[in-house]
């Protein structure tokens, strides 16, 4: 039986801000996946291994808009993310449960994006 709750996360693409200062994405993604890597830690040897540099975490849904990989971003739409996540709430909603969707994350991170969409 699927979970009545369902974590997705969803990687933005890097800012115009962002890519002023050079900054580099440290996120990639493999499936439900997220790969995070401590740039810090690159070339210290006491940060120890590959296992301590990245870190991944397992959602139920992982979108990646951040890639290069015209593919991957297709793939990581506003009618998927919708298809994945909005349609089953509001199928709960009009079968008369109560249902929840909110997106959680810091300033500019892609909340309003993902909810109200273009
Ligand atoms: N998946 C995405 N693909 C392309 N651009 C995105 C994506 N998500 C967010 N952005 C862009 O990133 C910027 C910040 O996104 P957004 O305003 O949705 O953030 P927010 O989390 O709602 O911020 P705040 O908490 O300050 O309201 C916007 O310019 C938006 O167009």
């Amino acid at each position: 039986m699927a979970s009545n709750v369902r974590v997705a996360v969803r990687v933005r693409p890097l800012s115009r801000k962002e890519t002023d200062v050079q900054a580099r994405n440290i996120i990639s993604t493999g499936g439900n996946c997220i790969n995070i890597t401590n740039v810090k830690a690159e070339g210290q040897p006491e940060f120890g291994d590959h296992r301590e540099r990245v870190k991944s975490f397992t959602f139920d849904y992982c979108y990646d808009n951040a890639s290069d990989c015209i593919e991957t971003t297709e793939l990581a739409s506003q009618e998927l993310v919708y298809q994945d996540l909005g349609t089953e709430v509001l199928q709960a909603a009009f079968e008369g449960y109560n249902a929840c969707m909110f997106a959680y994350g810091q300033t500019g991170t892609g909340k309003t994006y993902t909810m109200m969409g273009y």
